[in-house]
C-alpha cells in the first residue's frame, strides 16, 4: 500500500505539526516527540486521504477537500458513522478511530482509521494476476457485496442513515444535478440520458439496503495472499436504498468494450481469463442474498450506473480545472464523459446487451464457483495437455507390469493439484464443499479419463475414504484414512463375488469368522477395481458372518478392512473390460481369500452392519459417477458435433441429414434432464441427507449410464469407422459408458427399488389423505 502514496500535493498541504499535537493523548500511538510522517494517496478522487505513519503504528486520514465544493458531497463524518456501524459487526472495513470536525486543525473536518496492509488492485483487469486467481477475487467481491446487502439496517442503528424508497429517482435526480453544477461545456447526450432514466424509472425501487454507491474492486483491499477482502473503502457515497445499483455499478467494466477509450475508469473485463462472466457474478450475489435469481430492470441500473460514472468523471475534471482535484490524472476523466454517456444510451436502449441470468434451479456457493473455476483453469492448462503422455505410457508398456502403476506425469499432476488445494474435493467434511458444489466439479473432471485421479477424487477411493470418514474407529482413521486422503497408498472394494449372482448382495457367501482376537476371512471376489496399482494397500472387503435363518438377510453380513499383504490374500487375474485390462484405473481383479487372519479391530462399526456402510458407501459415490458421465456425454456431444459440421455425405452436411440433427437434439435433452435430476439429487444429500436422496440416487444411476451410453453410441456412429478405433476417444468412453449400466449394481435392481420405493411413497400419500 506504500508504493501507492506519494509525498502530499502542493494543493493539499496541511500543518502536519498540528495534526501531531491534536493526534496526541487522542489515538493511542500518537506520542511526544515521535517522528511522525504524512503521505498522500495517489489514487481516490474524492476525499484527500493520507497516510500517517508513526514508530509504533501507521494509520489513514481521510479529510475534505478545500475550497468550494459541491452541495451534499464530502461528508466525511458519515464515512465514520457507516464505518464504525459496520465495524461493530465485524463486516470488513478499517476499523474508524477518530472523527474531528475542528476545522482548525488542518484546516478541514477529518477522521482517522486503521490501516490495513493488503493489495489494492487498481486496474479491475487484475493483470499479473493468475486467472484462476482472479476468479476467486472477484467471486469474494460480490459475496462481500451480498453480505453488505443483507446487513441489518435497525440493529445498526442506521435505518435513518439515508432517505431509502426512491434511491433510483434520487440518484437520477442528484447526479444529473451534480453534472450540471460542473458541466464546462455542453453534452447533449447527457441530457438525453438522464431524461430516459428520469422516465423509466424500475418499478423496485421501494427496495432498500445499506448501500456502498461506489462499489468497485480497486475500493477493496484483498489479503496479501488470499483471495479475502479485508476491508471495503471508501464510503463518501453510501447511503440506503436499491442494492441493485450497487451491484450493477461493480458489474460496469463488464459492459465496457475495450475498444471504448474508457478504461482510465473502467477497463473492460470481457474476455480477461479468469474474470467470471456477469451472469455468473449475479447468480452468486442472488444466492448469497438468498434472493430469486433475477435482475430486474438491468438496463436501467446499467446505464445508471455509467451515467453516474459520468457525473462523476465531470465533477474530477471539473475539480481539476479548480487546482483541487486529489489525483494527478483528474484531467483525463473529461475525456470519458461522452464515450460512457453514449455506452449508457446504447444500453439502454438495447436488449441484446442486457444480462442473461443463467436458469439455473441449482446454484453452487460462491466458494464452490470458485473452485470450479480452478479445477477448470487447472484441466486446461495442466491435465489436457497431459492425456497424450499418459496414454502413450499405457500403450508403450501395455504388456508389461509398468502399466500398473500410476505414469510419473500424472504423479506430478498430483503433486501440483495438491499444492493449488484441489484436493479431496470430493468430500464435504474435507472440502468444505456441498455435494451440489462438488457435483459440477464431477461433471467438469469426467471430461477426462485421468482427472479424477489427478485430484485424488477417483474411484473406488473416494467412496472408501467415505466409509472411513462416516464409521471408522480412530485407530483405523489413523491407519488408513489419513494415507488415504494424503493420497500415499489406494484402496479397493471388494463385494462382488464370481460364483453368486452379486446383483443381489445378500447372496454374498466370502466368510468372517471369529477366532479369539482376530477374524478370518475364506472365499473369492472378484471386479475389485484398483487393485492392480502397486500403492493398493487395503481392501474393504464384505463378509457373511451370521448365517442363520433368526436373522434378517440384511444382517448377516459385515465389512472388514483387509491389508493387501496379509497372507492368504491372493491377486488371481485382472479381468478386461471389452478387452482391455484398464490399466489406468488399477484394472478389476479377482482376488482370493484363503485362511486371511486380521485383528478383530479391523472391523468396520460391528458385525452385521455391512448393509448399513453399504448405504452409506453408495449415495454420493453414485452421484460423483453420474456427473461424470455427464462431462463425458458433454464431451462426446461436442466431438459428434464437430464431426457432423466436418463431413459431408450425398451432397451435405453430416448435420445436415434429419437423422444426425435430430441425435444432436436428443444428446441435448438426455444430458440436460440428466444434469438436473443428479443437481437434485445432490440438492436432497446436502439438504436432507443419504436416506432421503435414495430414490433420486437410484434414478440418476440409472438415467445418467443410459444417457452416456446413448450420446457415446451416437457420437461413435456419426463417427463412422474411426469412432470404433482409438484414433477418437470414442471407444474408450463408450466401454466407460457401458460398465456403469453394471457397477454398483444393475439397471434393473436399481429399478425394482425404485419402484418399491415409489410403491411405498404412494401409500403414504394415500395414507395422509385419508
Ligand atoms: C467395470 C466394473 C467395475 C466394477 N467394480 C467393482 C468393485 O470395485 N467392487 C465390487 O465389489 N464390484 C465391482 N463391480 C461389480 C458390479 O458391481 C457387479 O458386476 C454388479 O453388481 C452385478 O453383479 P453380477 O456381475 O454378479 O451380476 P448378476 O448378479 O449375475 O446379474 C446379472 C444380470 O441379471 C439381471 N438381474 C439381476 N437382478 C435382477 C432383478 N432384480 N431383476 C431383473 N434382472 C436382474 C441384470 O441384468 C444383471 O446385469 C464392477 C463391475 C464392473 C463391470
Amino acid at each position: 500500500m506504500d508504493d501507492q502514496t506519494t509525498p502530499v500535493r502542493q494543493q493539499h498541504v496541511f500543518n502536519v505539526k498540528k495534526l501531531h499535537r491534536y493526534l496526541m493523548g487522542r489515538l493511542h500511538g500518537v506520542l511526544e516527540n515521535t517522528t511522525f510522517s504524512v503521505r498522500q494517496y495517489s489514487s481516490g478522487q474524492s476525499n484527500p486521504t493520507f497516510l500517517i505513519q508513526s514508530p509504533h503504528k501507521s494509520f489513514v486520514l481521510r479529510k475534505k477537500p478545500h475550497g468550494s465544493l459541491l452541495p451534499g458531497a464530502h461528508k466525511v463524518d458519515r464515512e465514520y458513522v457507516v464505518q464504525k456501524a459496520l465495524h461493530s459487526i465485524g463486516f470488513p472495513v478499517p476499523q474508524p478511530l477518530l472523527y474531528c470536525s475542528d476545522t482548525d486543525v488542518i484546516g478541514t473536518e477529518f477522521y482517522i482509521m486503521d490501516h490495513i496492509q493488503g493489495r489494492i488492485f487498481r486496474d479491475p483487469r487484475l493483470p499479473g494476476i493468475s486467472a484462476t486467481e482472479r476468479s476467486a477475487l472477484y467471486v469474494a467481491a460480490v459475496e462481500v457485496l451480498a453480505r453488505l446487502h443483507s446487513v441489518n439496517l435497525t440493529t445498526l442503528g442506521l435505518v435513518g442513515y439515508g432517505k431509502g424508497v426512491g434511491y433510483a429517482k434520487r440518484q437520477v435526480s442528484t447526479w444529473t444535478k451534480q453534472y450540471r453544477a460542473s458541466a464546462i461545456r455542453s453534452i447533449p447526450a447527457v441530457d438525453v440520458l438522464s431524461d430516459w432514466l428520469s422516465n423509466n424509472l424500475p418499478s423496485n425501487d421501494d427496495q432498500v439496503t445499506l448501500v456502498h454507491g461506489d462499489f468497485r474492486i480497486d475500493n477493496l483491499i484483498f489479503h496479501p495472499s488470499e483471495a479475502r477482502v479485508l476491508a471495503v473503502l471508501d464510503w463518501e457515497l453510501s447511503t440506503t436504498g436499491q442494492p441493485l445499483a450497487d451491484l450493477t455499478y461493480f458489474l460496469m467494466p463488464h459492459y465496457c468494450p475495450s475498444h471504448l477509450n474508457i478504461s482510465t475508469i473502467l477497463g473492460g473485463v470481457t474476455g480477461i481469463e479468469g474474470i467470471p462472466p456477469a451472469e455468473d457474478l449475479i447468480s452468486i450475489y442472488c444466492q448469497c442474498c438468498g434472493i430469486p435469481l433475477s435482475l430486474s430492470h438491468q438496463n436501467f441500473f446499467i446505464a445508471l450506473a455509467m451515467f453516474k460514472m459520468a457525473c462523476i468523471a465531470q465533477g474530477i475534471y471539473a475539480r481539476s480545472l479548480l487546482g483541487n482535484a486529489s489525483a494527478p490524472n483528474a484531467a483525463q476523466f473529461g475525456e470519458s464523459v461522452e464515450p460512457l454517456v453514449q455506452l449508457a444510451l446504447k444500453i439502454a436502449h438495447s436488449s441484446s446487451l442486457a444480462v442473461q441470468v443463467p436458469d439455473r434451479l441449482f446454484l453452487q456457493s460462491a466458494k464452490g464457483y470458485a473452485v470450479l473455476q480452478q479445477v477448470k483453469e487447472f484441466m486446461k492448462k495442466h491435465i489436457l495437455p497431459a492425456q497424450k503422455e499418459v496414454t502413450e505410457y499405457y500403450v508403450k508398456h501395455c504388456d508389461g507390469p509398468e502399466r500398473w502403476q500410476t505414469p510419473p506425469v500424472l504423479e506430478e499432476l498430483k503433486a501440483k493439484a495438491r499444492a493449488a488445494g484441489l484436493w479431496n474435493l470430493f468430500l464435504p467434511a474435507v472440502s468444505g464443499l456441498s455435494q451440489l458444489d462438488y457435483s459440477y466439479i464431477a461433471e467438469e473432471t469426467g471430461r477426462c479419463f485421468c482427472a479424477p485421479e489427478v485430484f485424488n477424487c477417483q474411484a473406488p477411493d473416494s467412496g472408501n475414504i467415505e466409509v472411513l470418514h462416516l464409521f471408522g474407529s480412530e485407530e483405523q482413521k489413523k491407519l488408513w484414512l489419513e494415507p488415504l486422503l494424503r493420497g500415499d497408498i489406494r484402496s479397493c472394494f471388494c463385494m462382488t463375488e464370481p460364483d453368486i449372482a452379486s446383483s443381489d448382495a445378500t447372496n454374498m457367501e466370502c466368510t468372517l469368522r471369529k477366532d479369539k482376537d482376530h477374524y478370518v476371512i475364506n472365499g473369492k471376489k472378484w471386479w475389485s477395481s484398483g487393485a492392480g496399482n502397486p500403492k493398493c494397500k487395503i481392501a474393504i472387503v464384505m463378509c457373511k458372518n451370521k448365517a442363520s435363518d433368526s436373522i434378517s438377510r440384511h444382517d448377516q453380513h459385515s465389512m472388514i478392512l483387509v491389508p493387501m499383504d496379509t497372507p492368504g490374500v491372493r491377486k488371481v487375474r485382472p479381468l478386461t473390460v471389452f478387452g482391455q485390462d484398464d490399466a489406468c484405473h488399477g484394472g478389476h481383479f479377482e482376488i482370493h481369500f484363503d485362511n486371511v487372519h486380521v485383528p478383530a479391530s479391523n472391523i468396520l462399526l460391528g458385525e452385521g452392519r455391512g448393509f448399513e456402510i453399504a448405504q452409506g458407501r453408495l449415495g454420493p459415490g453414485r452421484l460423483h459417477h453420474c456427473m461424470r458421465a455427464v462431462g463425458l456425454a458433454e464431451q462426446a456431444l461436442e466431438l459428434l458435433c464437430q464431426r457432423s459440421g466436418s463431413r459431408s455425405t450425398f451432397g451435405k452436411r453430416l448435420y445436415q441429414h434429419e437423422v444426425v440433427a435430430h441425435w444432436i437434439a436428443e444428446c441435448r435433452i438426455a444430458i440436460e434432464q440428466v444434469r438436473l435430476l443428479a443437481l437434485h439429487a445432490a440438492y436432497i444429500l446436502d439438504t436432507q441427507g443419504n436416506k432421503a436422496a435414495r430414490k433420486k440416487i437410484a434414478m440418476i444411476k440409472v438415467a445418467a449410464g443410459r444417457m452416456a451410453c446413448k450420446v457415446v453410441d451416437c457420437a461413435i456412429q456419426v463417427h463412422g469407422g474411426a469412432g470404433v478405433s482409438d484414433d477418437v476417444p470414442l471407444a474408450h468412453m463408450y466401454t466407460y459408458a457401458r460398465t456403469l449400466r453394471l457397477a454398483d449394481g444393475p439397471d434393473e435392481v436399481h429399478l425394482s427399488s425404485i419402484a418399491l420405493m415409489e410403491l411405498k411413497d404412494q401409500l403414504r400419500r394415500r395414507a395422509a389423505k385419508l
